[in-house]
């Protein structure tokens, strides 16, 4: 029925930088930021959800490091688990194929952006990490 969806995001970081993105007016959830990614599909780990997810959406590879955290958000018509991690990336090319923006972000100004609220817990712990 109502099943809570397991969903990867990952925090690439670049410079002391974190890529942000945009979700774009066709997806749910139009114009909020969230980490790219996307559900995990059935017999994946959730690293290889990541990577697959990426190369679809921003056309690149990455390397999945430290796990971040699991945190769950019952939005009104599904319920998700968003797990992060941090990533780096193997290239320097991004093409942005489903979103409508990108940006790379310092941790101290990650709240100025309007975030899907399933991350704002994640974006928190990030801050207080990256500014350690
Ligand atoms: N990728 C991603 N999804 C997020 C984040 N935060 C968040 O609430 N979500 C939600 O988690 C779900 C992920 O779905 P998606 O649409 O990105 O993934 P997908 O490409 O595998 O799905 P689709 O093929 O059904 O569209 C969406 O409901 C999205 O709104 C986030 O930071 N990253």
């Amino acid at each position: 029925m109502n099943q809570r969806i397991e969903v990867v995001g990952a925090v690439i970081v670049k410079e002391g930088k974190v890529l942000c993105t945009q979700r774009s007016v066709t997806m749910r959830l139009p114009h909020k930021w969230e980490f790219p990614g996307g559900k995990v599909e059935a017999g994946e780990t959730l690293k290889e959800a990541l990577v697959r997810e990426i190369k679809e959406e921003l056309d690149c590879v990455i390397q999945v490091n430290e796990k971040i955290t699991r945190t769950e958000f019952d939005y009104t018509k599904s319920k998700i688990a968003l797990n992060t991690f941090y990533c780096s990336l193997k290239g320097d090319d991004i093409e942005l194929l489903e979103h409508e923006a990108m940006k790379w972000v310092a941790p101290k100004e990650l709240l100025k952006l309007t975030w899907a609220p399933a991350d704002i817990p994640t974006v928190r712990m990030i801050m207080r990490q990256m500014n350690d």
